[in-house]
């Protein structure tokens, strides 16, 4: 295992403790600011370490209401690299209050031509830290390499070669947890307190819940295929 890397004062926070991400799918009834924040607060007064949100406003708008490390992202598109996909998403992350700016750390192309490294490079310039959304154990590493100050496993089972589990890819946090000096966050199909419990037991830095927490409609949707039809 790698020395740990010097913990910032956000890692410290987020230390063993959860993040609840606070999103809404393209025509969800959630996708309003008001409503994502008035969800960022619940998650506060749950007691969540840390807020997860997608798009400049809707973190402009939590960072005024909640006082917790916030992660911010910029979803654009859903196909290749959407996730905070080029350093101009990435300062315009930052620049609406993310004190972590989540960008997709995968070995595929980005739509701009540039790189992961250019990410890192232009988040740590605006003064916040980067978390690398990855799929696999290289792309962890070689996002450590790049500069990360957090690995996720969010892209594990949502890009091609990366088959999806049923639940998190707790395997992926294990590997990445026991090699990488930087926190490993675990985030994907966390869908219990169990496992977000387990997932910190197989060396994860934190949790990201989403789906389980914030997603009314996809909840609602599990329920209704697991009824017979009539
Ligand atoms: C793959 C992708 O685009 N993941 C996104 C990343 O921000 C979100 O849609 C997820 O909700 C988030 O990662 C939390 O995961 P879960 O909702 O499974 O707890």
């Amino acid at each position: 295992m790698n020395d740990p890397a010097p913990s910032s004062p956000v890692a410290d926070l987020l230390s063993a403790r959860l993040i609840v991400s606070c999103q809404a799918p393209p025509g969800d009834p959630l996708r309003d600011t008001g409503t994502l924040v008035r969800l960022a607060r619940a998650a506060a007064a749950g007691g969540a370490a840390g807020i997860r949100a997608n798009e400049p406003e809707v973190i402009a708008a939590i960072s005024a209401a909640v006082d917790l490390p916030l992660i911010g992202l910029w979803k654009d598109g859903d196909t290749g690299v959407y996730i905070t996909p080029t350093v101009r998403h990435a300062l315009a992350v930052a620049e609406a209050g993310a004190h972590v700016v989540a960008a997709d750390a995968t070995a595929r192309p980005r739509p701009d031509g540039g790189t992961f490294a250019d990410i890192v490079a232009a988040v740590h310039a605006a003064g916040a830290l980067v978390m690398a959304d990855v799929a696999t154990f290289d792309e962890g590493v070689a996002a450590a390499a790049a500069g990360a100050d957090f690995v996720s496993t969010t892209l594990s089972g949502y890009v091609p070669g990366s088959p999806r589990q049923d639940g998190p890819d707790l395997d992926l946090v294990c590997a990445l947890s026991a090699t990488l000096a930087v926190p490993v966050v675990a985030e994907g199909r966390v869908s219990t307190p169990e496992e977000a419990a387990l997932a910190l037991a197989r060396g994860a830095h934190s949790v990201v819940v989403g789906t389980a927490i914030t997603a009314p409609t996809a909840l609602t949707s599990r329920f209704v295929t697991a009824l017979p039809r009539t």
